[in-house]
């Protein structure tokens, strides 16, 4: 494979607001390339396909855990915040792979699992030997299990409870996940002091940011739920001061899969900033429910609710990611619908949510494959894409747990994908082989030479957005339409002149849910007038009439991004100082 990579200097550029305006992708070390023919994904993999990674258009990856680990939760049970887990490489292979990314421009987020650690950690091991020791208050320890009886169970399939007892030091040990994973005790100014000391480590190294996993639910107490409680927010709080103050330019991104007023309050205040971004989890089910339900109201509602966040916030929105497509924001009654259209089969299932990959959710629909990625490519916030999803890869669901969504990346119809030289029964997991998803039709190799197929595709519209900042540091205005399957919104920006193509700039885009062709009339009144122009092709779409209405005859799901004409745009741009949105 060879991919015609834009001559780049080495050497990051220079922007404050830089990830407003990356396309991330998510990449599982584990799952990508195998580079020393063990079985396993390793980092020397990785670094050996960075070339692909810029050739799709990616600005950042997103890296879950590659920490020293049992593995007994995809590397979220961390035994060793300092170590490289010695199967996927070393710290200087992660020193390279950063110098490399950076060379071509791309930066890193590292996954880092701060609320707990795995059983196997050192600190534990101690701390249930020797409770008069060091790391004696590491974790939370009581007399009882009755404890905190408002916080609920997330991983509802395998845990009980948040207690388990432990027969060493004969106490209950509190968990947020799995019993295997003793969250820690942040009450104890050690273990903050600890948890500062291994992003320093790590920013050293140069990692540009990092994903704070679970990071609601860090502080307990005694009447609240745990989640987002405000010694919580004081913490992260104090790590951004010390970030701004000694790594500026770097971030910290919040997973906190809750209600977007809550998940907003992870951002800070413009006074007190927490996380410059956070992931959108109540708009993504929505998507994935407005195009079963064939109607884009849920999303409307969503869109069209407004959360004041900082100026320099950023969402992070997502089709797919390593965990189950979570439902944990639809109310029952959509849950139920939810999974009758995605989860006809239990294995599906997982917690609160469905393990599938995107193509197999949509059916292998290329129409529906489109009109997910116009969406989340459109959408305010930069838009996370999962490993394998920009080539429709499948999934397995007779696999346990999330792996059913975490096998080898499919790069070449040859021996196991081309992910390994390894015999195939050494694999960490197998590589797909059903029906429809094969790796010997689904493949990065296959779909290079072909210039229809759905990584041209991504590709494509991934550079259609670059070009216009507008989608990463615009604002969104939900317009009124006449049909129920259609969802219309505009997104504008000033223009700061800073850039290249950074200029004022209105987008008209339209989505149609319905699984029929529709013709609907959408209410742009303050663009009366004005011409519409196709971002993909440059096709002229009839004007604006003088009320402010324009009717569009949309495909069966299908989508348009449709530029909004000069006149007005450019008056406005010369009364304006420009640059803020
Ligand atoms: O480290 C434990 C887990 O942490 C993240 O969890 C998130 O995923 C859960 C679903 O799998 C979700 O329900 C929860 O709200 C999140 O915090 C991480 O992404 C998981 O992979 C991990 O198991
Ligand atoms: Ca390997």
């Amino acid at each position: 494979m060879s991919f015609t990579a834009p001559i780049t200097l080495p050497g990051l550029a220079l922007d404050p607001q830089w990830y407003r305006r990356s396309v991330f992708y998510e990449v599982m070390v584990r799952s990508f390339v195998d580079g020393n023919g063990d079985g396993t994904g390793d980092l020397g993999g990785l670094i050996s396909r960075l070339e692909y990674l810029q050739w799709l258009g990616v600005d950042a990856l997103w890296m879950p855990p590659f920490y020293q680990s049992p593995l007994r939760d995809g590397g979220y049970d961390v035994s060793d915040f300092k170590a490289v887990l010695p199967e996927f490489g070393t710290l200087d292979e992660f020193r390279e792979l950063v110098r490399k990314a950076h060379e071509r421009n791309m930066r890193i987020i590292m996954d880092f699992p701060l609320n707990h650690t795995s059983d196997a950690h050192d600190w534990f091991q101690q701390s249930r030997s020797d409770p008069e020791g060091p790391y004696g208050d590491y974790y939370v320890w009581r007399d009882t299990d009755e404890e905190y009886p408002n916080i609920r169970i997330i991983f509802v399939d395998t845990e009980e409870s948040n207690w388990t007892f432990d027969p060493v030091r004969r106490q209950f040990f509190f968990h947020r996940f799995f019993s295997h994973q003793p969250d820690l005790n942040f009450e104890n100014p050690a273990v903050q002091q600890e948890i500062f000391d291994t992003v320093r480590f790590w920013l050293d190294l140069g990692v540009d940011g990092l994903r704070l996993d679970a990071i609601p639910y860090l502080f307990e107490s005694p009447d609240g739920n745990g989640e987002g409680e405000p010694p919580t927010h004081e913490f992260i709080q104090r790590l951004r001061a010390m970030m701004d103050r000694d790594y500026p330019g770097r971030i910290l991104v919040a997973e906190a899969n809750q209600w977007p007023r809550e998940v907003a309050a992870f951002f800070g205040t413009e006074e007190d900033p927490e996380c410059h971004m956070a992931f959108d989890f109540p708009i993504m089910p929505r998507i994935f429910y407005s195009l079963r339900s064939q109607t884009s109201n849920e999303l409307i509602k969503i869109l069209s609710e407004t959360t004041d966040v900082p100026s320099s916030a950023a969402w992070g929105v997502f089709l797919r990611n390593h965990d189950e497509l979570t439902l944990e924001m639809v109310s029952e009654e959509y849950r139920q619908a939810m999974y009758g259209w995605y989860a006809y089969d239990p294995r599906m299932r997982s917690n609160i949510g469905i393990r599938r990959r995107l193509a197999p959710l949509l059916d292998n629909s290329r129409a529906e494959l489109e009109l997910a990625h116009a969406i989340l490519f459109s959408l305010p916030g930069s838009p996370f894409l999962y490993y394998g999803d920009e080539i429709g890869m499948g999934d397995n669901i007779w696999l346990a747990d999330r792996d059913a969504s975490r096998t080898p990346m499919q790069w070449t119809p040859d021996r196991n994908a081309g992910f390994s030289s390894a015999d195939p029964g050494k694999l960490f997991l197998p590589v797909i082989q059903s029906l429809v998803y094969h790796y010997g039709q689904v493949n990065v190799e296959a779909q290079l030479a072909q210039s229809r197929s759905l990584l041209h595709w991504v590709r494509n519209v991934i550079h259609v957005r670059k070009a216009h900042p507008t989608f990463g540091l615009g604002t969104m205005h939900v317009q009124t339409t006449d049909h129920e399957s259609a969802l219309a919104f505009v997104r504008s920006y000033k223009g700061s002149g800073q850039h290249f193509g950074d200029q004022p700039e209105d987008i008209l885009c339209v989505f149609n849910f319905s699984h029929n062709p529709i013709s609907t009339t959408v209410s742009v009144p303050e663009f009366a007038g004005e011409e519409l122009t196709d971002l993909f092709g440059g096709g002229q779409f009839p004007k604006v009439d003088a009320e402010g209405n324009v009717t569009l005859t949309l495909g069966t799901q299908s989508f348009y991004w449709l530029k909004i004409g000069n006149a007005r745009r450019l008056a406005r741009a010369t009364a304006d100082d420009g640059g803020q949105i």
